[in-house]
């Protein structure tokens, strides 16, 4: 469930009266979804997304959607934010900052994406890492090597022997391929299948940018494949991952850094996830709308991609 926050009717009238988007015919809530409200909203002009940010501040709103709509004005695959009267994307609803963004056909995947999925979603990565470039702002990546670090710090002490001498190494590899060095840009960072829309096998939009920030490439594609092609035992299914890669070389084709980092930087998209399912897990905070997942998914895709490398030719 994910209507953390209720919006009534007579609530959302007066908030689209801020825009030319005509007058309301029908609103629901969205179950799909984890650390924020939204809504489907019809209105007499067309049909659109509600969302009221649980957990993301007015000050850093702004630039997710910035980037979304110049994303979109771009052809990028995603949701165009509306503006209101005063041409600004974020309001303010129920004391939270608030957006309409375009509703996007099609719908999430479920189970395991087909081999025509995945170069879909890795055409659509590209287009965004090209696009991005010519985006203005910049935005540190949250859940970069230094929140690693930090995260480790609070759950080592908290694991068993093996997973806490795992972490470690792992962190010391990381340490010795600074991501620095490879090419940066604007990326999405959590694109999972459960962001990005299909109908049948054609992509309607990659939803979800409130984890996108400056940093490398190669790592975004990464952590997309990771989900997109990682089997239940950890290990990448190559039928897939293949795919996805080849269609996103075809629009951005890899450097020599990165191909030569490539195991490293696929490790390192596993970690971060690892750890900061393990942080959920380990402190679950009261009230938190966190719905945790399994770190050891994640864990598994660690071990397999440090037992069987894919280095890049
Ligand atoms: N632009 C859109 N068009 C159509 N449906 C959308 C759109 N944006 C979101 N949705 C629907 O709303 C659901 C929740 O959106 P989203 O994944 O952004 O949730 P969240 O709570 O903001 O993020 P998270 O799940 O990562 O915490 C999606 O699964 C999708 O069904
Ligand atoms: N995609 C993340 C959660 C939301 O960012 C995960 O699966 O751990």
């Amino acid at each position: 469930m994910s209507v953390y926050t209720s919006v009534e009717r007579h609530e959302l009238e007066t908030f689209l009266t801020a825009y030319d988007l005509g007058t309301l015919v029908d609103f629901e809530g969205i179950s799909e979804g984890i650390s924020n409200t939204n809504y489907f909203v019809t209105t007499s002009r067309g049909a659109y997304v509600l969302t009221l940010f649980e957990l993301i501040g007015c000050d850093d709103v702004p630039y997710y959607l910035d980037l979304m709509a110049y994303l979109a004005e771009r052809g990028v695959p995603s949701a165009h934010p509306l503006a209101d009267r005063d041409g600004r994307y974020m309001r303010v609803l129920k004391e939270r900052p608030a957006a309409l963004v375009q509703k996007l056909g099609g719908r999430g995947i479920r189970g395991v994406p087909s081999p025509a999925q995945c170069m879909e979603i890795g055409r659509a990565l590209g287009q965004l890492h090209l696009a991005g470039a010519g985006f203005a702002q910049r935005r540190d990546n949250d859940r970069g090597p230094p929140w690693w670090q930090a995260a480790a710090a609070r759950v080592l002490p908290l694991l068993g022997a093996t997973d806490a001498a795992l972490l470690r190494d792992e962190l010391d590899h990381q340490a010795a391929h600074p991501r620095a060095l490879l090419p940066q840009g604007v990326v999405h960072a959590d694109l999972f299948r459960d962001n990005a829309l299909f109908d049948g096998e054609r992509l309607t939009g990659l939803i979800d940018f409130y984890y996108a920030c400056t940093d490398a490439y190669a790592y975004d594609v990464a952590v997309t494949l990771n989900d997109w092609c990682s089997q239940p035992d950890g290990r990448l299914d190559h039928a897939r991952a293949e795919p996805l890669l080849a269609a996103y070389q075809a629009v951005r084709p890899f450097t020599p850094s990165e191909r030569d980092g490539w195991s490293t930087v696929l490790r390192g998209a596993a970690l971060r996830f690892w750890l900061s399912r393990l942080v959920d897990q380990l402190f679950p905070m009261a009230g938190e709308l966190t719905y945790i997942k399994d770190p050891d998914e994640f864990k598994r895709i660690l071990l397999a991609h440090r037992a069987e490398p894919w280095p890049l030719a």
